[in-house]
């Protein structure tokens, strides 16, 4: 039986990974850690309620030792790093900010955690976007071509981890996966943000028609690929975590409208592109299924009615949530 301990423990991610870890890997505890007290039921999902899960409000950048102390304190067995900036479009803007956490902070607490004796295992979780725009599916070991500060700073640390592994043995595997969606994502995010324009009459700006080409799996298969690393990985594998083909945005926004019943033409206005907006992103996952039997389970037809049934359930309170992102602390 194993303690999880679950960094961004707050956000969609963080929590899916939660309740799957709960549901399936008996697991003697699973500890969420976010940078802020868990949100409305609606982003939540109720997580705290859970038997075995405990949350904790502590800043991976900015109060290091108040979160070394809940580890010292719950000596978790598995640590999964979901914190980080993830808003690859704001990264331009303050990029020293998401080097700030997605490098630093994080090499800061690596080297806190090779002081302990506890750690079995830290699983860091880095991104399709390293690889930047591709032609065909790409394998872990391929060019690394970051397209904007926020995979540049994801990019520092997986190299640092591949450092801190080799040479001072620090326990670690990294998983990259494609873009994800769950119920209770932010509303900034493609997928609910289309959803609840189409719930609510209102229109989505389809960056550039939605031409971009992004590889999607559902938070609750990511979460059972974290199961398996944690279970049986190798320590020091990396390993891509995709569905096996892309697919354009504007099929996924499409798939949004007929899930909502709205046709697709009166959901979006088309926009300008965003500023360094890689056309594809394709992950070749086959070493996770050989190594760990991985690959995802979950359909969009499954995913989207997920994703569909949470904003009906919550759209009182949807329809009072920002729908734009603002870089915070
Ligand atoms: C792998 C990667 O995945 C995530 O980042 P993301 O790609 O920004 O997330 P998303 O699922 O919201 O996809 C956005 C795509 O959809 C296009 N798009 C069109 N129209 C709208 C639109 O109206 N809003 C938004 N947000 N996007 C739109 C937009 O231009 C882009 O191509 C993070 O987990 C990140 O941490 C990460 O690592």
């Amino acid at each position: 039986m194993k303690t999880y301990a679950i960094l961004g423990g707050g956000g969609s991610f963080g929590i899916h990974a939660a309740m799957y870890l709960l549901d399936h890997a008996n697991p003697r505890k699973v500890i969420g850690i976010g940078r802020n007290p868990l949100r409305s039921k609606a982003f939540s999902l109720d997580i705290d309620k859970r038997d075995g899960y405990q949350y904790y409000a502590r800043h991976i950048t900015y109060e290091l030792d108040l979160l070394l102390e809940i580890l010292d304190k719950e000596k978790p067995d598995v640590i999964v790093n979901f914190a980080a900036q993830g808003e690859g479009a704001v990264s331009w803007k303050h990029s020293w900010r998401f080097f700030e956490t997605n490098s630093m902070a994080l090499a800061r607490l690596t080297e806190e955690l090779m002081k302990r004796d506890w750690l079995e295992r830290f699983i860091q979780i880095g991104t399709s976007e390293m690889y930047g725009s591709v032609d065909h599916a790409t394998k872990e070991d391929e060019p690394i071509k970051p397209s904007s500060p926020y995979a540049a700073s994801k990019v520092a640390f997986d190299m640092y981890l591949m450092s801190v592994h080799k040479f001072l043995k620090f326990p670690m595997n990294v998983l990259r996966p494609s873009n994800a969606y769950c119920s209770g994502q932010l509303l900034h995010r493609v997928i609910p943000k289309a959803v609840l324009c189409g719930l609510t009459g209102q229109r989505l700006p389809l960056h550039g028609g939605g031409r971009a080409e992004k590889s999607y799996i559902h938070a609750r298969d990511l979460g059972r690929a974290i199961h398996l690393t944690a279970e049986k990985a190798e320590l020091g594998k990396i390993y891509n975590v995709g569905p096996q083909d892309p697919t354009s945005i504007r099929r996924v926004v499409e798939l949004c409208a007929e899930a909502v019943g709205v046709p697709f033409e009166q959901l979006c206005e088309v926009t300008g592109d965003r500023l360094g907006q890689d056309s594809r992103y394709w992950l070749d996952s086959s070493a996770i299924k050989t190594d760990l039997g991985w690959e995802p389970k979950i359909g969009w037809e499954e995913g989207l009615a997920d994703v569909v049934a949470w904003a009906r359930d919550n759209l009182d309170e949807l329809k009072r949530a920002p729908l734009d992102y603002t870089l915070r602390g």
